[in-house]
């Protein structure tokens, strides 16, 4: 553990004389154990979600479909900010999680339907 002032840097070191820091510089190393378990989980859940975004963009390519649905994110931010209210968590960071994986699919379907030669609306700007 080092402190710099602005920073606390708390790693596996735990040396402090002050057995209070000592024993919270512990817990928060074994809870940082639980906060990457969770980080991992949401990256595979993350590309897994990509894989099946991908998928939609294709059949969207191969049938001449836009790559925004509107109303079904309108859907989707309402559908999350409900469950986030649920258990807990700000809804206005749902709804920024939605935006934040729906464009980026959306940019995913757009790439894909240039490289494939099926331009969708949305690719104005050129391929
Ligand atoms: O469901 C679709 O139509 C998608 O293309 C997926 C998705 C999403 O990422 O959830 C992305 C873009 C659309 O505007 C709506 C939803």
């Amino acid at each position: 553990m080092s402190e710099n002032g602005m920073e606390t840097t708390i790693d596996g070191e735990v040396k402090s004389p002050d057995q209070v820091a000592a024993s919270c510089a512990q817990e928060v190393v074994e809870l940082r154990s639980a906060v990457d378990n969770i980080d991992a989980a949401v990256i595979h859940m993350l590309a897994e979600r990509f894989r099946v975004t991908d998928m939609i963009g294709g059949l969207k390519a191969r049938a001449g479909f836009a790559a925004t649905d509107s109303r079904r994110e309108s859907d989707q931010v309402a559908r999350l900010r409900t469950l986030a209210d649920e258990c807990g968590l700000d809804a206005d960071m749902a709804e920024a999680y939605l935006h934040l994986v729906a464009d980026a699919a959306k940019r995913n379907h757009i790439r894909l339907a240039c490289e494939t030669n099926q331009p969708m609306w949305g690719a104005e700007g050129g391929c």
